[in-house]
């Protein structure tokens, strides 16, 4: 069993701390790895389940509770399924806007039924730092990506992303509206039927 009044999230990104607390309602209170280092953890992996576990083992290994992480990101259909894993890293660190400037600039001459994207998200919980069997839930978002940013709400790349079945924009949805149908909110919904907490 695994005691999730001390679990740790393995992520220095307050908006899917926010997000993920929210989904997991009172009973579990997630603690931020950042109280414990705000040494980030080179994300090394070549899909989004490696660099899952990998901040999840790291997490573990910091705090010594089990640790749950997120390694999530938008993949573009035109781009190939770019910036994926490197979704964090696509404006080489520079941060949202320039993540989401960069974007918009690849996608300029795109045609609308050609700007197809999803929204990925890996969950990965270890009980330990070496944990031989990870639990691992996925969840995907499809959507497709604006030409002009628009909302105030969520964080990341949410302003460009495009939800069909609600004719906004993810930035444009309330958080409790975003947390029921976003690609966290798939992979958390499998998380909790896979802990017995649905
Ligand atoms: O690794 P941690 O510390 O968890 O934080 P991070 O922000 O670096 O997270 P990732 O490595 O998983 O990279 C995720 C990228 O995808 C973007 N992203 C993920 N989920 C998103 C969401 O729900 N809305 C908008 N953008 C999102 C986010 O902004 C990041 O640029
Ligand atoms: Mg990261």
């Amino acid at each position: 069993m695994i005691n999730l009044q001390q679990l740790v999230l393995a992520s220095h990104n307050a908006g899917k701390l926010k997000e993920l607390q929210a989904m997991l309602g009172e009973s579990v209170h997630l603690r931020s790895i950042g109280e414990f280092s705000q040494v980030e953890p080179e994300e090394t992996g070549l899909s989004f389940v490696e660099n899952a576990i990998l901040k999840a083992r790291n997490a573990a290994r910091i705090s010594g509770l089990p640790a749950l992480a997120d390694d999530s990101g938008l993949a573009v259909d035109f781009l190939g399924g770019a910036p994926g894993i490197y979704s964090a890293r696509y404006a080489d660190g520079k941060g949202d806007a320039a993540n989401n400037a960069k974007l918009l600039d690849a996608l300029k001459d795109v045609p609308d039924e050609q700007r197809g994207a999803q929204f990925v998200c890996v969950l990965a919980l270890v009980r330990h730092a070496d944990d031989p069997l990870p639990i691992l839930c996925e969840g995907l978002w499809h959507g497709s990506i604006l030409r002009a940013a628009s909302g105030e709400h969520g964080f990341g790349y949410d302003p460009l992303f495009w939800v069909p079945e609600r004719n906004c924009s993810s930035a444009e949805l309330a958080p409790l509206e975003k947390n029921q149908l976003s690609h966290r909110a798939r992979a958390m919904a499998l998380l909790r039927q896979r802990l017995g907490l649905a």
